[in-house]
């Protein structure tokens, strides 16, 4: 079932669409990934789901309700991004018992657990942290707060690799425990395939593929070999992405699997095939139009 649900959903800035048009569900229940290149409109995209930026057209609906001055979505979500605004003098131990007051599932043990895990003094100030610290505490305070629509906008940013490891395996645990509507937008797809049920892919404000993780791992296929035998098979289906990996041999991904047939021709003639990582799939998807960063270095396809 869809909790978030958009139809034709526009957000422009004067001459940018940083969201245009775009149809898309957010299944209940669920851990998504929300994935873009830098500009996709994935941060425009969460704010407007979470009521903090206004709509330019379509359709869109939390919890039944459009979320811009909706009570109902306030109440039953959190927005967090690495700016938390709070008050100068506000202690970490002052947030933690001043949201209380918010968030009716708000669960301070674990937000104190997770700040004693972490090493954050309840005496700081917030307002000194270190970016990864402050990272770290805001999406302590997204935890906690245990928000039927939890929303973490690139959440890691600033965090080291055990801490980022630390935080993926708290979502999971706590999620677990308290399953509910949690959207994650990131560039690090890599690392949180294993806790991401389904991906949302964007860009250029537009949807691009929506699938569980799952699948996303078999919508590719990888062959490496000779490049002409890799062309008499590869024609007929569509390339991702190719580049050349030596004398005559090449690299490419084409989408979906391969037939019987063409499978057993290839791996005969020596071409290995290799699964392709969901994080690999977005990257090739939305380079299709631009080509890879090889394209920019190649004089010929410039003349
Ligand atoms: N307040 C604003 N005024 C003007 N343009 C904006 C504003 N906010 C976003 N944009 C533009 O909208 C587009 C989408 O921006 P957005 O921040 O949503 O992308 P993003 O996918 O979150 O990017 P990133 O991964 O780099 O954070 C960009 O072209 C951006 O410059």
């Amino acid at each position: 079932m869809g909790v978030i649900t958009s139809r034709q959903l526009t957000k422009s800035y004067r001459n940018t669409e940083a969201v245009n048009q775009l149809t898309v569900q957010f299944n209940e229940g669920v851990i998504t990934g929300l994935i873009g290149r830098n500009g996709a409109g994935k941060t425009t995209l969460l704010k407007m789901i979470a009521g903090l930026v206004k709509k330019s057209g379509g359709d869109l609906s939390v919890f039944g309700e459009d979320p811009l001055n909706s009570l109902k979505v306030s109440a039953n979500s959190i927005f967090v991004d690495d700016q938390l605004p709070l008050p100068l003098e506000f202690k970490v131990k002052d947030v933690l018992k001043e949201f209380e007051r918010f968030y009716p599932n708000w669960d301070i043990e674990l937000a104190e657990r997770l700040i004693r895990h972490f090493s954050i003094d309840l005496d700081a100030l917030p307002i000194n942290f270190s970016k990864g610290k402050r990272s770290t505490f805001n999406a302590i305070v997204g935890l906690a707060a245990h928000a039927p629509l939890t929303i973490f906008d690139e959440p890691t940013t600033g965090m080291d690799y055990s801490a980022r490891q630390d935080f993926y395996r708290a979502l999971l645990k706590d999620y677990l425990e308290h399953p509910r509507t949690i959207i994650l937008s990131s560039h690090l797809l890599n690392e949180l395939e294993d806790v991401l049920e389904d991906i949302v892919l964007i860009h250029d404000g537009q949807l691009y593929l929506h699938e569980t993780v799952t699948s996303l791992k078999e919508f590719a296929v990888g062959l490496t070999g000779d490049s002409s035998e890799l062309s008499s098979v590869t024609s007929k289906y569509e390339v991702l992405h190719k580049k050349d990996v030596g004398l005559n041999q090449q690299y490419v991904v084409i989408e979906t699997q391969l037939e019987e047939k063409d499978e057993e021709h290839l791996k005969k003639m020596g071409v290995q095939i290799t699964p392709v990582s969901p994080a690999d799939v977005c990257v090739y998807v939305t380079n299709r139009e631009n080509g890879g960063i090889d394209d920019v270095f190649n004089r010929s396809k410039h003349v």
